[in-house]
């Protein structure tokens, strides 16, 4: 199987100047009477916080919105997206070009910058080409950087003068510099509609810390050495709009992921930027093909719940494995808001979050106990079994420590997978260890993230057979928090179909093309991670051919050994 590579995905992470999409929480599958509460909970995140509906006065012309959509404004959360008929579940709601998207500094090198393909898949023997000017964007094909001309004409002379003063070739200016320098110069170049649709983005220049205000003004000083003083002169005539520019540029922007779901780049659409947030969200967005000019819209919102008429299309901005405390600082310090989704307001006495749970010690018991709460307890505190009601008693000093470390050996490995694969396997495979000693049940962070990252460099080094029980189990955490169809979801089962392709068949191809049952349950998973796929990402996506190629070519193994054993 050549295209392994799809599953060396990064887990989605999410963060401030990235504001994505990708990442939501469901109701934990675990027990009947948690799903009826978070069943309880979407119904009303969809619908009641969003009322009443206030003046429509702000709302700026969107031509890509469709017919079947529109804008309110909502009091307390500005302008909202509402849908005018029904939504299934995997359609796509939207679907747009975004105004700019850029590849962040880790991929512009080994990306194309027109269509965001990684130089690893294209087709065998076919390497990407550099601008000749600037040395910096690469290109799969004279198309692709024919069509990226338009947007990089001024950007390219401005990465030469970048890489001259900095003294080295492969030297560019950081992500958001040169995103808002994309911006700017299509606000430049667009006129007056795309200024409107810019300048109509919510900024939070009020709102901002000392700190964030100094942040903003460093960037902006980036920003104003990189396009020119001209350039930004021509959309911001002073030292506010300019620190209004960089405020919306914060919490208006999206993570552009690869169609597997890797985080590849930021991208803005004044369109989607228009979606507000709920912690348990109706849509998510996607980028589920290769920005080539015979797509469809590269970027699709794409309905993870049906959605009635009338509702408000919500995504979430943060990563949902976090905890209600993070995801909280999050929004306040990012998207300066506090979330009054059902999910935020769940009572910690109704129920026990996966994120922040440890499993029970008794024998035989699969249940969940709450995780004393690390700022607010100390000591040794007894907690009950969701399920068997046994108590537990966790010392909270143990339990902070534990987390720390984790979290800083996450830090650290995610720093050195890609270049160092083997030292962080080393320390995330001593993680896991730490994690599972303390209790920690796999859904729960950090435990989460250490196994996406652990599986994420299993597979850039292609330890394809320690690799298939991590992604089972990331699959499983995973649905305990996602929703059928939700692309982390989705993700997570395609790798497990691959591997089961390749983590099981390399040690002895002969022996796995005669295993009938496992080549037909392996059918069986890659059939159901393509369900996942295409309600996640709507079709048509590059993931779904893939995994249609998969399912073909297991099925038709399968005949042939079949036909073989003359059945
Ligand atoms: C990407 S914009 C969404 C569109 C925005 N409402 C507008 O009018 O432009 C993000 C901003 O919308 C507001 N917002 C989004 N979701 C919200 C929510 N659930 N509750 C309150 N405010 C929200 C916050 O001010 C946030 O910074």
């Amino acid at each position: 199987m050549s295209d392994w590579k799809a599953l060396k995905e990064r887990r989605t992470q999410k963060g401030p100047l990235l504001a994505s999409t990708t990442s939501t929480r469901e109701e934990p599958v675990a027990s009947p009477q948690e799903k009826n509460n978070a069943e309880g909970g979407a119904a009303e995140a969809a619908s009641s916080p969003a009322s009443p509906v206030a003046s429509t006065s702000k709302l700026v012309q969107h031509d890509d919105l469709p017919s079947t959509l529109e804008v309110r404004e909502v009091v307390g959360r500005g302008r909202g997206i509402f849908t005018k008929t029904d939504i299934s579940t995997g359609t796509t709601a939207l679907s747009t070009a975004p105004l700019v998207s850029v590849l962040d500094n880790n991929n512009i090198f080994s990306r194309c910058s027109a269509c965001f393909i990684a130089e690893d898949d294209l087709t065998p023997g076919k390497l990407l080409s550099q601008c000749s000017l600037c040395h910096s964007l690469r290109y799969c094909s004279a198309a692709c950087q024919k069509r990226d001309w338009v947007a990089h004409k001024h950007e390219c002379k401005a990465l030469i003068t970048f890489r001259n003063a900095a003294k080295g070739e492969g030297i560019v200016p950081d992500t958001p510099i040169r995103a808002l320098g994309r911006l700017l110069w299509a606000m430049e170049k667009g006129g007056c509609s795309y200024r409107a649709q810019v300048e109509s983005l919510q900024s939070h220049r009020e709102e901002l810390t000392s700190e964030q205000k100094e942040q903003f003004f460093q960037l902006s000083v980036s920003v104003a050495s990189y396009v020119g003083q001209q350039t930004l002169a021509a959309s911001c005539s002073s030292a506010a709009a300019i620190i209004d520019l960089c405020s919306r540029f914060t919490s208006n922007s999206f993570s552009l992921t690869s169609p597997h779901l890797s985080n590849i780049g930021v991208s803005i659409s004044p369109l989607v930027a228009l979606i507000n947030h709920a912690c348990l969200p109706n849509a998510v967005v996607v980028f589920p093909s290769y920005h080539t000019s015979s797509n469809p819209q590269p970027m699709r919102v794409v309905a993870i719940r049906d959605i009635k008429p009338g509702e408000e299309l919500l995504t979430s901005y943060v990563d949902l494995g976090l905890p209600l405390r993070r995801r909280k600082a999050q929004l306040r310090e990012s998207y300066h808001f506090e979330c009054t989704c059902a999910l935020c307001f769940k009572r910690r006495a109704e129920w026990v979050d996966p994120r922040e749970a440890l499993k029970c010690r008794k024998e035989q018991c699969v249940g969940l106990l709450r995780m004393p709460d690390v700022e607010l307890q100390n000591g040794d505190v007894e907690t009950a079994c969701e399920t068997c009601g046994g108590a537990t008693s966790t010392n909270v000093e143990h339990l902070k420590a534990t987390i720390a470390t984790a979290e800083s050996e996450l830090a650290a490995a995610e720093s050195l997978q890609y270049t160092d694969s083997a030292a962080a396997t080393s320390s995330l495979f001593d993680s896991v260890a730490v994690l599972q000693a303390a209790s920690f049940a796999p859904t729960s962070h950090p435990y989460l993230p250490t196994l996406q990252t652990l599986l994420a460099t299993l597979l850039h080094s292609q330890s394809f057979v320690q690799a298939l029980p991590t992604a089972q189990l990331v699959y499983t955490s995973l649905c305990t928090l996602h929703p059928q169809g939700h692309p982390a979801r989705a993700i997570a089962l395609a790798a497990v179909g691959k591997l089961r392709i390749v983590g099981t068949n390399s040690g002895d191809e002969e022996r796995y093309w005669r295993d009938e049952a496992g080549l037909q349950e392996t059918v069986g998973v890659l059939v159901e991670g393509l369900k996942e796929v295409v309600a996640a990402f709507g079709r048509g996506g590059v993931l779904e051919g893939e995994l249609r190629d998969l399912i073909r070519q297991t099925e038709e193994g399968l005949k042939m050994t079949r036909m073989a054993r003359g059945l």
